[in-house]
């Protein structure tokens, strides 16, 4: 689908965000290869580090409904440059993402970078690695 339309999609599940710690709100978008969407916004916890970010609550929703082939994933946050996804969130897209697989990356204004699993996570631990 248009990149720019599930970028508008990752900034309204951005709205979700619950963040009372961090007050930094991010928006995720997966369009799934059979033609789903499933957002995400990261949820916080009292216990920082249970927190999830946007990210792999978009794959794990999806992943928990039985969808595991992807196409496109967006990426919001209140960012300068377009919001980089974590190194948790890299491993994660890494597991279930083609190489190939192109990630969009934006701000709240006009700022946005695609680019693809391989790029974002070389030279990634795969289950191949353990043959
Ligand atoms: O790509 C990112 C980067 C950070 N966060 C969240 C985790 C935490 O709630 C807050 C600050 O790190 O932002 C995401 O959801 N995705
Ligand atoms: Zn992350």
């Amino acid at each position: 689908m248009d990149k720019n339309e599930l970028l508008q999609l990752a900034k309204e599940a951005r709205e979700y965000a619950y963040t009372p710690y961090s007050k930094f709100q991010v928006g995720a978008a997966l369009v799934t290869k059979s033609g789903k969407i499933y957002t995400g916004c990261n949820i916080e916890n009292a216990a920082y580090p249970v927190t999830l970010c946007a990210e792999r609550v978009a794959i794990f929703k999806a992943i928990s409904e039985g969808e595991t082939e992807f196409e496109q994933l967006a990426v919001v946050a209140d960012t300068k440059r377009p919001v980089p996804p974590c190194g948790s969130c890299r491993q994660v897209m890494s597991e279930f993402f083609n190489h190939d697989m192109e990630i969009y990356a934006g701000n709240l204004g006009t700022e946005k970078k695609t680019i693809t699993m391989e790029e974002l996570l070389p030279f990634s631990f795969e289950a191949s690695d353990m043959d």
